[in-house]
């Protein structure tokens, strides 16, 4: 088997007594999405904090591409290929989508944004941006301001600029909070489509979305994995049932 893109290993955090992390191993497969599900307070922000470089384990490791990043920051993992989208956004609402989407093109070259006039004509960063914002089914709202946006289409566009990342991972963290069940479906079909770009860790409550796209699923309760498994693997599972899933009033 191919090596994980992202590996997290026996992940530690404790916040005073509170073991919030408490001993999480995961990987993420190529184009896998892989759904983090959890009872409210499981921990499951703080796993991705840790993933992300937004905070720091008190021991184990995280490894993205076989490179251990566990020291690394927000930043330098961004640049090693993370993507995180949904709860840090660089959208700038004045901006049109197609503006927002170069600025992110230009800013995953390592270029700097004083340069943002000569960007819009240079038609290669602008070219870049318009086959992001295909990908994210915006190419008729490219050149609406990102303030005008609605709620789907808002998240739309931090896909679209998480693509200008070339990311080999994504992390999602509740891509279906606030949509409707029209939204939903689309961004499900959407996230279907991405995993063939880099692989999803997804955090999700909206359980439609995550059986209809998770490869595996994990359940974190008070920390720990419970359990992991295919949906019906983790459907069937009683200890699921029990602590999580009972909750949800499944079928
Ligand atoms: N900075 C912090 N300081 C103290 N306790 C914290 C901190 N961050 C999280 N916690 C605690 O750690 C536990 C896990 O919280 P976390 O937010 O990671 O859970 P969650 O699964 O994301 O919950 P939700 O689904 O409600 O967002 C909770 O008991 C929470 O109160």
């Amino acid at each position: 088997m191919t090596e994980p893109v992202l590996e997290v290993r026996d992940l530690h955090r404790a916040f005073g007594a509170l073991k919030a992390t408490d001993g999480v191993s995961l990987t993420l497969r190529r184009s896998e999405i892989h759904a983090l599900i959890g009872p409210n307070g499981a921990g499951k922000s703080t796993l991705i904090g840790l993933i992300a470089g937004n905070l720091k384990p008190d021991a184990g490791q995280v490894v993205l591409n076989g490179r251990d990043v566990t020291q690394a920051d927000v930043a330098a993992r961004a640049r090693a290929g993370l993507a995180r989208s949904f709860q840090v956004s660089a959208v700038a609402a004045e901006l049109t989508v197609l503006q927002n989407v170069v600025l992110a093109v230009q800013g995953a070259r390592g270029q700097s944004f004083r340069f943002f006039r000569p960007a819009l004509a240079n038609t290669g960063l602008r070219a870049a941006a318009e086959a992001h914002i295909a990908r994210a089914g915006l190419s008729g709202r490219r050149a609406i301001p990102a303030g005008d946006l609605a709620h789907g289409e808002r998240r739309r566009l931090e896909l679209a600029m998480a693509l200008a990342l070339a990311p080999r991972a994504f992390v999602l963290d509740e891509p279906m909070a606030g949509m409707g069940p029209d939204g939903a479906r689309e961004m499900t079909a959407l996230l279907d489509d991405l995993r063939h770009e880099a692989p999803i860790l997804l955090v999700e409550h909206d359980m439609d979305a995550v059986f209809a796209l998770a490869d595996r699923v994990s359940v974190l309760v008070s920390g720990r994995i419970i359990a992991s498994g295919t949906v019906a693997e983790i459907r069937a599972d009683p200890e699921v049932q029990r602590a999580y899933l009972g909750e949800e009033r499944l079928e």
